[in-house]
This record gives structure tokens, sequence and C-alpha cells, in this order.
């Protein structure tokens, strides 16, 4: 039975990367997929943008709804102070397992939970079942007709504080159309538009900020 895409994407990282060091398995992910196959990470254009925000949030408690490879969740959790955390959901068992590996290569485990299953299910459970008072930052970057309606949830679970910061990924491909209008149009977020482009392609896309004004 042929690998997979993402098997192939952990292979070349387990080979080339220099294992215990976050730069190098992001870079070794970036050179694979710009110059042999494709893949939805969100790539070093846009996680410079990640990046900054995560430092300007500074947050004890992160969550990543999409976690795929493990990119983006290596990439925040190599930025977080001691004893901060990242929550990063994924309900792909095939996927789950690569990340693991990908997030343990790196050696951010200790600071990396990973969740199996729909964030929809997920979400309600962070406070009871994952200890869990208030998120500082959340990253989305899963299926994006998602985005709105766990934005919602993230609110009706009392996750949001004032201040938590939203950051979204490919506002304009593949677009987040629901997710924009719900955020653009409510007054208890203060949104940003962080103009970039696709991972690994010469294509606009952008990322939103939205910070929740309690
Ligand atoms: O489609 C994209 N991302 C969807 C990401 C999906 C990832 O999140 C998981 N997931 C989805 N809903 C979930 C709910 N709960 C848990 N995991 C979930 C999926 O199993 C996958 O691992 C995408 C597409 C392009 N593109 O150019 O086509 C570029 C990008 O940067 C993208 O992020
Ligand atoms: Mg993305």
């Amino acid at each position: 039975m042929n690998q997979s895409k993402e098997q192939r994407i952990l292979n070349f990282v387990l080979q080339n990367a220099v294992r215990g060091d976050p730069c190098s398995v992001m870079d070794t992910i970036d050179k694979y997929c710009s110059q042999k196959e494709w893949a939805m990470n969100v790539g070093n254009e846009k996680g410079l943008i990640l990046d900054k925000t995560v430092e300007e949030v500074n947050p004890s408690v992160a969550l990543e709804l999409g976690t795929y490879c493990g990119y983006s969740a290596v990439r925040i959790a190599r930025l977080l102070k001691a004893g901060a955390r990242l929550l990063t959901v994924e309900f792909n068992p095939e996927f789950a397992a690569i990340a693991k590996q990908m997030i343990e290569f790196a050696g951010v485990q200790d600071k990396v939970k990973l969740l199996e299953g729909p964030s929809e299910e997920i979400i309600p459970q962070l406070k009871k079942k994952y200890e869990v008072d208030t998120l500082d930052f959340v990253f989305l970057d899963h299926w994006k007709d998602r985005y709105a309606p766990d934005t919602i949830l993230l609110q009706e679970c009392n996750l949001l504080r004032k201040g938590s910061v939203l950051l979204a990924d490919n506002i304009i491909v593949p677009g987040a159309p629901e997710f924009l209008k719900y955020i653009r149009n409510n007054p208890r977020f203060q949104c940003t538009n962080y103009p970039s482009h696709l991972e690994y392609m010469k294509v606009e896309d952008a990322m939103e900020k939205a910070v929740f004004l309690g």
C-alpha cells in the first residue's frame, strides 16, 4: 500500500531535519513542500505573521484548530514561555499520528497536547476535561466552513476573555467568507487583516486577527 503525501513529508523530516530543533523541522517541511509536493502547511511567509502574533500575545494557553502534519504546532510551541501550553485539535487519525511524531521529533512535545477528534466535540470539553480556564490565543486553520461556528462555540463555552486573540489562516484562499462576514460585523471583535501569499505559491492570501473585546 503506497505511502500518503503526509507520510512522505514526515519521512523527509525524520531523514533530513535535526532532532530537537523546531526551526530545522519547519525549514525541512518548507523545503519539501516547495520543491517536491505542495501541502497545506501555513508556510514561512504567513508563518512569520503567526510568529509575530504569538510573540505579541505571549499566550499561557493556546489552541490550534486543524493540526494536519504539525507544522504550525511546532511553529507556535517553539515560541511558548516555560509552563505555557498549546492544545491542538485534529480529527483525522492518520494526520494526528503523523503530527504526533513531527512534534516529538521537533522536541516540543512537553508544550503540546494533541487532542484527537472534531473541534465541535473537543471545544465543549476544554474546561472540564482539559482544565482550561480561558484561551489567550486561537489559531484557526481547519475546514474553512468551521471557522465561524467554532468561533461562536468558543464564546458559548466561555473560553474567550477580554483580549483573547484569534488568528485565522486562508482568508482569501480557499477563503472563509462566512467567518469574515461574522467577525467583521461583530462589535465584540476588533479585526485586522494581514495580506500575504498562499504557502509555497505566488497566489494572494491573507490572515485575519480578531481580538475579543469581552
Ligand atoms: O483546506 C485547508 N485547510 C483545511 C485543514 C484541515 C485540517 O484540519 C483537520 N480538520 C478539519 N476540520 C476539523 C475539525 N476538527 C478537527 N480537525 C479538523 C483536517 O483533518 C486537516 O488536517 C487549506 C487549503 C489550502 N489550499 O490552498 O487549498 C491552503 C491552506 O492553508 C489550508 O489550510
Ligand atoms: Mg491554512
